[in-house]
């Protein structure tokens, strides 16, 4: 196999999301796009703030599986179903925040509308605080094949964009590669956390 380019960014930003408290224990898991038919992906319940490269696995986006018996994260599903539904997926972040986890739960609804915010323009394409940024959210679960229809169910509606929120659980983010990734993850926390202290503070 040749080198994949973008493993030593997304190294860097795993290493990086440990460093801001975003993968607590063996929270999280990440991954970037290996040509048409494969994803590298974090070996499950590795603590991803100290990973190496030889803790991800090349993983079939078809099967979902990785040769060689060790084991692939447990939500390689949702990876897997963002680079085959969206081709110009390069990368994804999966984060496990207290924002993130907090807000999925605060917010009963089935998603984070975020308006008002001068950092909305983290994320691609968004030009205007004005205009409003949705985030859906997602009851969390443990059947992950089951999870990953829903929301593809729900993308037939509504295109994904950016992230998607699982309740109690925290973020998934992507982008066309590692940096543009790590840029809507930096992006959406800082929106998560305005967004929660703006309600603490409206609340009373
Ligand atoms: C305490 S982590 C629970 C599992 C999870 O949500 C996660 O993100 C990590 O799972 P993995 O199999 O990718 O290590
Ligand atoms: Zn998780």
């Amino acid at each position: 196999m040749t080198e994949n380019l973008q493993l030593g960014a997304l190294l860097a930003a795993c290493h990086w999301i440990g460093q801001k408290g975003w993968s607590p224990a063996t929270g999280g898991n990440m991954s970037v796009r290996e040509g048409d038919a494969h994803c590298l992906i974090t070996e499950s319940g590795k603590d991803k703030g100290s990973l190496t490269a030889e803790d991800f696995l090349l993983v079939e986006l078809e099967s979902g599986l990785a040769p060689g018996g060790r084991r692939p994260s447990a939500e390689t599903g949702l990876h897997t179903m963002l680079y085959s539904r969206y081709p110009e997926t390069g990368a994804v972040l999966h984060t496990h925040s207290v924002n993130s986890t907090v807000l999925s739960r605060v917010e009963r609804s089935g998603a984070l509308v975020l308006e008002g915010y001068e950092m909305q323009k983290s994320l691609s394409g968004q030009t205007s605080h004005l205009d409003q940024v949705v985030i859906p959210i997602f009851d969390n679960s443990q059947d992950i094949p089951a999870l990953a229809q829903k929301i593809i169910a729900s993308s037939e509606h509504a295109p994904l964009q950016y992230g998607f929120l699982l309740r109690g659980h925290g973020l998934t983010c992507w982008g066309r590669d590692v940096a543009e990734a790590r840029r809507h993850l930096e992006g959406l926390e800082f929106l998560f956390q305005c967004e929660l202290q703006r309600r603490l503070l409206e609340a009373k």
